[in-house]
């Protein structure tokens, strides 16, 4: 079952769903979903000598990726073809018994701009901000305004809580993340093994 904004609104008044600051919740809370701000943090990929990326390379992901820091007042341009990670101004904890959707925004979509590549799911027990996998899919530069509403978060209830959420997995390496997060999958755990 999907959760209507009544449903949603008693899941944040009972505090077991958290989402942090909500500083107008009759602008965000929409009939079915939450509208989540942009935060000034991205991560962009950089075009370097490197012949590939191997993603089990902790020092190749992070010579790929480079932080910018939008300031106070300025935009950052997204340019056709672009793929950076953004964050989230806001920090959630979905509770075991939810399991949260990244979705895009119908008006930012018809300016071809796309919140998440592959990823769009948060998992029972998640706690952070959620890193956004942002392109621009049209032709045209868009500028992206940190505390523009970018993205919305829908939640679907489970028929019984996670038995293992996220965080208390061995391997949930995104847990508490702070701001948009670089690839961790050399922390994936082995098959059969420790990680
Ligand atoms: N666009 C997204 C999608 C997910 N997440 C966060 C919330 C998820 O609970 C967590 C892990 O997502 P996945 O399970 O899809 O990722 P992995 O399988 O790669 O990570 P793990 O091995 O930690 O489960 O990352 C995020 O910040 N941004």
């Amino acid at each position: 079952m999907i959760l209507s904004d009544a449903d949603i609104l008693r899941r944040l008044e009972d505090g077991d769903l958290v989402i942090e600051p909500l500083d107008d919740p009759d602008i965000q809370i929409q009939p079915a979903s939450v509208d989540l701000r942009l935060g000034r943090e991205f991560l962009e990929f950089q075009r370097t000598n490197i012949p590939s990326i191997h993603p089990n390379s902790e020092q190749e992901v992070e010579e790929y990726v480079e932080e910018t820091v939008v300031e106070e007042g300025k935009e950052f341009i997204l340019h056709p073809g672009d793929f950076v990670l953004g964050t989230t101004y806001e920090r959630v904890e979905i509770p075991p018994d939810l399991i949260a959707h990244v979705e895009g925004r119908s008006s930012l979509g018809r300016l071809a701009i796309v919140v998440h590549a592959t990823a769009g799911l948060c998992d029972p027990g998640f706690e952070g901000k959620i890193t956004l996998e942002l392109s621009n899919l049209g032709t045209a530069p868009v500028a992206l305004s940190p505390g523009m509403r970018i993205s919305q978060l829908t939640f679907t209830e489970l028929k019984t809580p996670a038995e293992r959420p996220y965080g208390e997995e061995r391997g949930s390496k995104y847990q508490d993340q702070k701001g948009p997060q670089a690839s961790k999958i050399q922390g994936d755990r082995e098959f059969g093994g420790d990680q």
